[in-house]
């Protein structure tokens, strides 16, 4: 019997901790560890401290809770072993600490949610963590907001490695590009704000289906910006512009993150730029994950996943070669070339949120909650 009861982390808690420093790096570091360990002539003098790490993320279970599959409850189990965080999200090694993660995330995506008086979020979310020496489970967090900010890391790191590196090792803090949401529901909000927070943003594009949803968007984030500004700590003059349609949005910019329930292509090849170097993180999960880009977009593409035995599972009909993985491309420095037009597949991993719920733990441990 267990000995004690598990810590319940509260939403609210969550949220205290939550920053883009600390979910990046949990998330990169999930990115990575999910890359099988080179096996070839094993040189352990030159084997890099990621081979260290394991994981195990078998396929995720899909129940659907209604017959046109519009109603799911997913259970996300992984096991990351002897992996390492920072206190601060920093990287440097003075405050690093060894890890091993044993979770399970239980969410559901209810996309008619929406439809409710008042509405209520698509997707929700616990995390179970279990102590890794004895199975026995510690604790369970509310996962909500780790999902939407994992989903959006990923995108972020996948931006950085897929984008801003093919134009040099600092392009990420040098370089200003133009920005396109499409879909601005949890994720498109929070996709938004996080470019403008991570990135140099010049020009963001908003596009909703329903066109109030985008304005509302403009609004808070032109009034965060006034703040920032007021406060003297804004990163760069965001110009924000809410579009009529998906094609108006996506045509002048380098980076496209496209996050709806949509089953239909919101966007085509001939809406890309002619002079492509574009960037997309194809964020959204229907019934089909790529249902939101067009085939001719896929079929000009290099397309990168987040791990290739999920895509073997989940992206059946991908109209594409899979490239390889985003861990892969951060662990081996081989970046597209500068006119690429790159897709980032988002399915989600399970070892993304057992390292974000780790780093929410230590942080809310360092500060006593
Ligand atoms: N890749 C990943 O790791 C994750 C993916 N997701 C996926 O991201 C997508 C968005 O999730 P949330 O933002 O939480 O949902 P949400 O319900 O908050 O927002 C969805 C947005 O998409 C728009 N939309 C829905 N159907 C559409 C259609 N047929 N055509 C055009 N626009 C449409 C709605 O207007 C809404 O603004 C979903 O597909 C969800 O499954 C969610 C979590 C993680
Ligand atoms: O990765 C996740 O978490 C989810 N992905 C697809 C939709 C439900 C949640």
């Amino acid at each position: 019997m267990n000995s004690r009861s598990p810590v319940f982390y509260s939403a609210d808690a969550v949220r205290r901790v939550l920053n883009w420093p600390m979910v990046n790096e949990a998330v990169e570091t999930a990115l990575k560890a999910v890359v099988a360990t080179p096996t070839i002539q094993d040189d352990k003098q030159q084997a890099p401290p990621y081979s260290q790490s394991h994981v195990s993320q078998p396929a995720r279970s899909v129940t659907s809770a209604n017959k046109e599959h519009s109603k799911m409850l997913l259970t996300m189990p992984a096991f990351v072993g002897n992996y390492r965080l920072t206190s601060n999200g920093m990287g440097d090694d003075s405050s690093a600490v060894s890890c091993s993660t044993l979770a399970c995330k239980v969410v559901t995506s209810f996309r008619s949610n929406q439809l409710l008086q008042p509405p209520l979020p698509s997707i929700s979310a616990n995390i179970l963590l279990f102590d890794p020496g004895t199975g026995e489970l510690n604790a369970i967090m509310a996962g909500t907001d780790i999902t939407t900010w994992r989903t959006v890391s990923a995108s972020l790191v996948a931006t950085k490695y897929l984008f801003f590196r093919r134009f040099g090792p600092h392009a990420e803090r040098e370089l200003a590009i133009n920005v396109a949401i499409v879909g601005c529901g949890v994720q498109g909000q929070l996709h938004a704000a996080a470019m403008c927070a991570n990135f140099k943003v010049n020009q963001l594009n908003l596009y909703n289906r329903t066109e109030s949803k985008a304005q509302q968007l403009a609004n808070q984030l032109e009034e965060q910006i006034l703040k920032a500004d007021n406060n003297c700590n804004a990163p760069n003059k965001v110009n924000i512009k809410v579009c009529s349609s998906a094609r108006e949005a996506v045509q002048q910019v380098d980076v496209i993150c496209v996050a709806t329930y949509s089953k239909e292509a919101l966007i085509q090849a001939s809406d890309l730029r002619d002079k492509r170097s574009v960037h997309i993180n194809a964020v959204g999960a229907g019934e089909v994950h790529f249902g939101e880009v067009a085939a001719d977009i896929y079929e000009e593409s290099l397309v990168y996943v987040d791990c290739m035995s999920n895509a073997e599972h989940e992206l059946h009909g991908l109209p594409a070669p899979i490239v390889g993985e985003l861990g892969a491309v951060i662990i081996g420095g081989s970046y597209p070339t500068e006119q690429a037009v790159t897709i980032f597949q988002s399915m989600g991993m399970a070892s993304e949120d057992a390292c974000v719920a780790e780093a929410v733990q230590m942080a809310l441990a360092s500060c006593g909650k």
